[in-house]
């Protein structure tokens, strides 16, 4: 703590907005409320994977003032993640502590199993923008993907916050010989239910650098399959955007997540606070800054030290999980 202390006098400049020298604001912030999930999906856990002792979690309060403090620095977007973020036991506290900040807006990634249980929640505390992650329409396919037995209540829980009005993007990660021949299908499903659809390529993140060779699919090959079908046209999305987006001739959209084959590092506007309260600049990068315990003084002091910590190249792999970091 000693180098924070010689801070105390300087008063940190609260004015500032967080850019770093490659010109990237930090304007969005992935924030993970556990590590914890109750599927296994093959690219991101093993079936026998461990968790963290939950006395190292964050708490709400904390949550709450480092969400606001950010905001102060320009933060303007939360997207609450995981793990599966809906089965940390306050899920509704802290939702209630993120959602009264000043926020443009706030996200959450979704496995969509409990989804039901949170909507009246979700809706209290203008958590609106939903991506539901969905890899197969087959029950078959999909207990292979996730260890999980869910798809019957997933789709029942898409279709019930769709018809509440949520805004709903659905993340595929797309496998070759695994799900790959069910594109069609998925696109019909999103186009049927007003949703738009993102094809995401698996990347080399923990227990997925193992199969990622083998299964990978680069989003120009599927673009190029898709588009034998259907007439696409480009939609545009903000400069920090994950996904490049189409409008398609049957009617829906359709958007492309290619971290590995044409990252967008450039414009990356986000940082992640993992559960137990490490700050990274980068989802590829195991550094990174705990700040659980620490006071807005020396929270502050770490915020400006993280804007030289993110990586202007993708790095090409991370040891660390997904679920472990907050994807
Ligand atoms: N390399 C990289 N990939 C990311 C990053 N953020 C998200 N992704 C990829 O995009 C996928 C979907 O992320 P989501 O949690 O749905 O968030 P998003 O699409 O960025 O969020 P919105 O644009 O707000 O919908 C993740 O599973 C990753 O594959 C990032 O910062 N870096
Ligand atoms: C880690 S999950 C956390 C939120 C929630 N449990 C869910 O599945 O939506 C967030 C997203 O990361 C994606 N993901 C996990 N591992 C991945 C990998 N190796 N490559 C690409 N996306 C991955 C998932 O498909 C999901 O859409
Ligand atoms: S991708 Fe999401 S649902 Fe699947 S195992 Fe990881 S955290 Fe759980
Ligand atoms: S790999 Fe790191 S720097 Fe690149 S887009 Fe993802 S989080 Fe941002």
């Amino acid at each position: 703590m000693f180098s924070f202390l010689c801070l105390v006098e300087l008063a940190l400049p609260m004015s500032q907005t967080l850019v770093d020298s490659y010109g990237r604001r930090i304007r969005k912030l992935r924030v993970s409320l556990t590590d914890q999930c109750n599927l296994r999906c093959h690219y991101c856990m093993p079936v026998d994977a461990t968790f963290l002792n939950q006395s190292t979690y964050l708490s709400c309060q904390e949550y709450g003032e480092i969400v606001g403090e950010l905001i102060e620095f320009g933060l303007e977007e939360v997207r609450l993640t995981g793990g599966e973020p809906l089965l940390r036991s306050n899920f509704a506290e802290i939702a209630r502590a993120i959602g009264q900040l000043k926020l443009k807006k706030i996200g959450l990634t979704t496995n969509g199993i409990v989804l039901d249980r949170h909507l009246d929640t979700l809706r209290e505390n203008n958590i609106l923008d939903l991506n539901v992650s969905l890899d197969s329409l087959n029950v078959k396919t999909f207990r292979e993907i996730t260890h999980g037995n869910y798809l019957k209540i997933i789709l029942r829980n898409l279709e019930l916050a769709h018809h509440q009005g949520f805004k709903i993007k659905l993340n595929t990660v797309v496998m070759r010989g695994i799900n790959d021949q069910e594109i069609f299908d998925l696109i019909e499903y999103a186009k049927q239910w007003d949703m738009e659809i993102r094809f995401l390529e698996i990347m080399r993140i923990g227990y997925a650098c193992q199969q990622q060779e083998r299964t990978f699919i680069s989003a120009q090959e599927l673009l190029t399959k898709i588009q034998q079908k259907y007439n696409l046209k480009p939609i545009q999305s903000a400069l920090d955007a994950t996904a490049f987006r189409y409008s398609t001739s049957c009617g829906g959209v359709i958007g492309f997540i290619a971290s590995e084959s044409q990252p967008f590092c450039g414009h990356c506007s986000r940082w992640r606070l993992s559960v137990d309260g490490t700050l990274r600049a980068c989802l590829l990068k195991n550094e990174g800054v705990n700040i659980r315990n620490f006071s807005p003084l020396e929270r502050q002091q770490v915020y400006w030290q993280l804007l030289g910590m993110k990586p202007y190249l993708r790095p090409p792999e991370v040891s660390h999980a997904m679920h472990q970091i907050g994807g």
